[in-house]
């Protein structure tokens, strides 16, 4: 009888707990270790106070322990769905309302971008997306949440050892690692990044070459990928990653990479579990790799390799006269690590979706060629900086491709912390994740007309297309947290692109089907599909094939 009241007493407190819980989120070792314990005091106080036998008094405390986390859950969840909280005023869908965990499901079925663009759909510009979570499809929001806010607990979601440039919340840490970084992106640099791209991209066209025999199809999506990881690794570690020549990612980076970033998307939803996973034997993906491929050696290696010659990144972050932050070997190594994701898959993704649209539209394809060709001579010069301002029709499918399949399709969330703040005369409360959906944004019809289609004249100073929101248009976000590698990114994207329209015709390989390419397109973050199977016929410099 005392130990059913004992239940009673739980619930309770299950209930009551409830508002100090939400205040002062507890780690989940620190919730279960309370737990335990106090079963353990339970369990005791019966058999040695109240002289219950200790089975008796075990059934109870599981009983009492029962009734504690089901009020508790119950607690949560009515108060979720009740409207004293502080987003009940957002519509959404209820599930969504109660748990995060229903945003991190259709992060691993692939089709949070097509969720996104549903729910914007159905409920209007502001949605709620979690419980304490909105997604904001409006362009004038944009400037003020990106330049107000800064990064959600979401990107603490993975284990790891360090935090990198990328991954850090804390603003001012993040300012002062900045300025080393800078330096790693001055122009100066970026020209030199050019050059590397270059010699890459030559090595590519040759192996193609000896690929391209008798039209048989090539996996360009594949041949894409290994050069974009060695112009990174040449550009982060001055070499590393030789994968053009071994014609495979033999040591598996990317792989392990993909599951990286689908294990981040996912537990960036549910940031409390790192603490659950930290305490499996089997470390997650990012530390693997930081550990497989950076710890120490890479770090140490490059550090001393670019001692005085500061022609890479990580040499360049390293580098005690870059200034303002000290990086320790574990920061070195999280970075490292970082921005081989962030400047290999990115870059990687956006020359797959050009090079699909391109090869899918001949006017296109007719006008960039002959743009290209008049730019560069027949093929005869190589792309400078100053060729690259010679080219607004590439710039324009560059810019198309990147506002169609956005290599970072879901926005990159901020957070409202410990004092809230206000967004286009709304306050969002405190301790609320926001994002603007970049994917959603760029499809809007309110902000480009016939969204779905490649269009790139749109960009085009001469163009009068409408709606045509260039406020809308963010693929390298906004703010604070901005890419650091846009230029980098832009002016590789397109010397790829004329370096290969130069050497080869492109067409769609045998068999390929295109709509079903479209189909396979799964958001885990980054983007997973279909290989893009092509035929390639070389030319001879100044136009003709070979
Ligand atoms: C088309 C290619 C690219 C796209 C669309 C892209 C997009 C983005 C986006 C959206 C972010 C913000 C992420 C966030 O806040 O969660 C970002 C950050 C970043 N990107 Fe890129 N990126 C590209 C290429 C690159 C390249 C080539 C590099 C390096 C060479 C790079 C380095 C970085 C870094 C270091 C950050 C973090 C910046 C910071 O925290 O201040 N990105 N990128």
């Amino acid at each position: 009888m005392v130990l059913s009241k004992l239940a009673l007493y739980a619930c309770i407190a299950g209930i009551s707990s409830h508002p100090i819980i939400r205040r002062a989120e507890p780690t989940v070792p620190a919730f279960v270790i309370t737990l335990v314990l106090s079963g353990v005091m339970i369990i005791l106080a019966s058999w040695a106070v109240v002289g219950t036998e200790v089975k008796t008094a075990v059934y109870h405390t599981i009983e009492a322990f029962l009734s504690f986390l089901l009020s508790l859950a119950g607690t949560v969840v009515l108060y979720r769905l009740s409207p004293w909280h502080p987003l009940a005023k957002y519509p959404g869908p209820t599930s969504a309302k109660i748990t995060k965990w229903w945003m991190a499901i259709w992060i691993a079925k692939g089709n949070r971008h097509l969720k996104l663009q549903e729910l914007h759909g159905t409920y209007g510009p502001w949605v709620r997306i979690g419980p304490n979570e909105i997604s904001v499809n409006v362009p004038d929001a944009i400037k003020p949440i990106y330049s107000q806010m800064f990064r959600a607990p979401f990107y603490q979601g993975a284990p790891q050892d360090a935090d990198a440039l990328i991954t850090t919340t804390d603003r001012d840490e993040h300012a002062r690692r900045l300025v080393a970084w800078n330096k790693a992106f001055s122009n100066e640099m970026v020209q030199i990044y050019r050059g590397f791209a270059q010699t890459r991209l030559d090595q590519l066209v040759d192996i193609l070459k000896q690929k391209a025999v008798n039209g048989k199809n090539i996996s360009l999506s594949h041949w894409i990928s290994l050069w974009a990881m060695d112009v990174m690794g040449d550009m982060a570690f001055s070499g590393g990653f030789e994968t053009m020549a071994a014609g495979r990612d033999s040591e598996g980076w990317m792989e392990v990479l993909s599951m990286g970033v689908l294990f981040v998307g996912i537990l960036g939803q549910v940031p409390w579990m790192k603490d659950v996973i930290a305490l499996l034997p089997q470390p997650g993906p990012i530390i693997t790799f930081q550990k497989a491929c950076f710890s120490g050696e890479k770090v140490k290696e490059t550090k001393a390799k670019s001692a005085g010659m500061k022609k890479d990144i990580l040499g360049i972050i390293q580098d005690e006269e870059s200034g303002g932050y000290h990086l320790s070997a574990k920061e070195a190594s999280a970075d490292a690590s970082f921005i081989v994701v962030a400047g290999s898959d990115t870059i990687a993704q956006a020359l797959m979706a050009l090079l699909r649209y391109i090869i899918g539209n001949g006017d296109a394809m007719n006008q960039l060629r002959a743009e290209i060709s008049e730019a560069t001579d027949g093929g005869t010069v190589d792309v400078d900086a100053a060729t690259l301002t010679r080219l607004p029709y590439l710039d324009a499918c560059v810019q198309e491709a990147l506002r169609l399949v956005p290599p970072v399709p879901a926005g990159p969330p901020r957070y409202s912390g410990d004092h809230g703040c206000e967004v286009l005369g709304r306050f969002i409360p405190p301790h609320t994740t926001v994002a603007c959906p970049i994917f959603t944004l760029h499809r809007d019809r309110n902000n480009f007309a016939r969204p779905d289609e490649f269009i790139p004249e749109r960009w085009l100073q001469s163009s009068n297309i409408q709606p045509h929101s260039r406020d809308a248009y963010v693929p390298f976000s906004y703010g604070s947290g901005v890419c650091i590698g846009k230029q980098v990114a832009l002016q590789n994207m397109k010397l790829f692109t004329a370096g290969l329209l130069n050497s080869f015709d492109l067409s769609f390989g045998e068999g390929f089907d295109v709509a079903k390419y479209d189909a396979s397109y799964k958001e885990h973050n980054l983007w997973l599909h279909d290989s893009l199977e092509v035929r390639l016929v070389g030319r001879v410099n100044g136009g003709g094939s070979i």
